[in-house]
């Protein structure tokens, strides 16, 4: 495996391997480069597999790493900070994928400044995801690249210089796959009503969200809307159905509305 990211002989302890920190695991897992020790109360059948392949430590005694990252549940940050805190001596970067948590909440609870807030999204399952991260100002530029390397693992990674723009990320990109997945539910949803047997109509809406997205994906220079202007012939179908969705209540509206609920939802879980 190339090592583009300097990650051989790195160690890292994952703590909470949950949907996220599994799917960050086996990213790591694939390159093989890290000394992984995971922390997890239930660990799932898969995590025991992997840490069994990999010589991973499950539930071990705690030793000092290169790295940390938090991948509990927001609500649950006391508890996983303790938990990391062990592993946490001087030199180590905290990464957290909490949403809402600012480093400073971070900060206060670790033995450490060094914090790197990240926010991935489900598609890094697939080593497809996109993460948003910011670095406070005390980390380091080593740190800050061990924190992009191990990000990396999953998919694309991209920085941001202002924290609270990570808020707006989580938004976005974070809860972002749950938008497309329900956009996929409502279209299957008005097939069924408008005469489609359900099965079919669920069919066609999830092969139309896969190859929708996988045209823009093969096509990284053509902008979604112009994706979406092949699609629509003057005084056809697509126009029609166009219209209700961008009349002024329609689908911008929404999606501003929903952005926004998220982007608060995120300062309210802040502390
Ligand atoms: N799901 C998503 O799409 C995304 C989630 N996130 C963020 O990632 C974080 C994790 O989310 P997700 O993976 O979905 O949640 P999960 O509940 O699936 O995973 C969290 C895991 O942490 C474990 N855990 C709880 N307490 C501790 C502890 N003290 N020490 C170690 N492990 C502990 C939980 O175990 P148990 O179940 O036994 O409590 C659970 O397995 C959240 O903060 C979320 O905001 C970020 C981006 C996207
Ligand atoms: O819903 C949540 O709070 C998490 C953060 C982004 C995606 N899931």
């Amino acid at each position: 495996m190339t090592d583009a990211g300097g990650l051989r002989g790195k160690s890292v302890a994952l703590i909470g391997a949950g949907n996220m920190g599994l799917a960050l695991l086996e990213g790591w897992a694939a390159q093989d480069l890290l000394s992984v020790s995971v922390v997890e109360p239930q660990p799932s059948q898969r995590l025991q597999e992997i840490c069994a392949a990999k010589g991973y430590a499950l539930n071990g005694p705690a030793a000092p790493r290169d790295a940390v990252v938090l991948a509990v549940k927001p609500q649950a940050l006391e508890a996983g900070a303790a938990a990391a805190a062990p592993f946490v001596v001087r030199g180590a970067v905290v990464v957290s994928i909490l949403a809402g948590k600012r480093t400073a909440d971070l900060a206060a609870r670790l033995p450490t400044q060094a914090v790197v807030r990240a926010m991935p999204n489900t598609p890094a399952a697939i080593g497809r995801g996109v993460t948003g991260a910011y670095a406070s100002e005390a980390t380091s530029a080593a740190q800050r690249a061990l924190a992009d390397a191990l990000l990396s693992a999953v998919g694309g990674v991209e920085w941001v210089d202002d924290e609270a723009l990570i808020d707006v990320v989580t938004a976005v990109s974070g809860s972002g796959p749950a938008y497309v997945f329900y956009f996929a539910e409502c279209l299957a949803a008005a097939g069924a009503e408008a005469g489609l047997p359900v099965a079919l109509a669920a069919r066609l809406a999830r092969a139309t969200v896969e190859g929708a997205g996988e045209l823009m994906r093969r096509q990284p220079e053509t902008g979604p809307d112009e994706l979406r202007r092949r699609v629509t012939s003057p005084g056809g179908t697509t126009a029609a159905a166009l219209e209700v969705l961008e009349a002024p209540d329609g689908l911008a509206a929404l999606m501003r509305r929903a952005v926004a609920a998220a982007k608060r939802r995120a300062g309210e879980l802040s502390g």
